[in-house]
């Protein structure tokens, strides 16, 4: 018997391979904004640690404070700049959107034949993404058409969602898809995101492990990993839900 019904996806690193592209513009604007002021380098054990999964600013603010760095917030429309989290963020928004036009997007194939499998088994699905990026990377992936429930960076601004790795933008998708958690599967790449999942009654916290490592993942509330969800079919659906009693079954809950 189907005991899950429905299926979160994470966006960039689980649908579609952004996460990749997010990470070197990342590493444009962090890159030379260390070695100018003398700080210690910025490299790719920076963005997992501290930005991969998290909506923009949040990464700003968390990466410039592990270099003892601390900056007014500013507002989401400040120009591109350095004075601000947000000016440093929009800086990079621009970079990325430049790399997403060179180089254009495809989902991975793996994922697209996942979705297949757990819509034509019945499952309901939805976007779950810290990005306020989402409804152009779907469009230029061609998915926008496969789930009528997206929760990004936009929804979570506009409703005051707290962003991963609390577990509330996930919470939102179930409800609105009418699934309770328990009976919903979180689909992650980021160790903010695994925790998001973790932090929330869900049914199954699946980890995808694209460079940050399946242990990691697993130790940031993981239940299974895999390298890719072409591994996958809707068996997935059949898992039985984790366990009730966890320490994360505190409902909305900063993790
Ligand atoms: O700046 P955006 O597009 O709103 O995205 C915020 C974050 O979105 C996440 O999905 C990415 O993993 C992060 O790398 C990115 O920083």
């Amino acid at each position: 018997m189907t005991s899950l019904r429905a299926v979160l996806f994470d966006l960039d690193g689980v649908l579609t391979p952004t996460a990749e592209v997010h990470m070197r513009a990342w590493e444009r604007l962090f890159a030379p904004y260390c070695d100018a002021r003398g700080l210690a380098p910025y490299t790719s054990a920076d963005y997992f640690a501290h930005i991969d999964g998290k909506p923009r600013y949040d990464g700003v603010a968390t990466f410039l404070a592990s270099r003892g760095v601390e900056l007014p917030r500013g507002a989401a429309d400040d120009a591109p700049g350095e004075d601000t989290v947000c000016a440093l963020g929009n800086r990079k928004d621009v970079i990325v959107n430049r790399m997403f036009d060179e180089e254009g997007i495809a989902p991975y194939p793996g994922s697209v034949r996942f979705l297949d499998a757990v819509t034509a088994a019945g499952a309901q699905v939805a976007v779950v993404s810290s990005s306020r990026n989402t409804p152009a990377v779907l469009a230029a992936a061609g998915l926008t058409e496969r789930f009528a429930v997206v929760v990004d960076g936009n929804v979570a601004a506009r409703e005051h969602l707290a962003g991963k790795p609390a577990p509330d933008t996930y919470l939102r998708a179930a409800a609105l898809l009418g699934v309770p958690a328990a009976e919903a599967v979180v689909v992650e790449d980021a160790l903010s995101g695994v925790q998001a999942g973790a932090a929330g009654p869900f049914g199954l916290v699946l980890g995808v492990d694209r460079g940050v490592g399946a242990q990691a993942l697993v130790a940031h509330g993981a239940d299974r990993v895999v390298a890719d969800l072409g591994e996958l079919d809707a068996a997935v659906l059949d898992t039985p839900a984790r366990p009730v009693a966890r320490p994360a079954d505190n409902q909305g809950e900063q993790a």
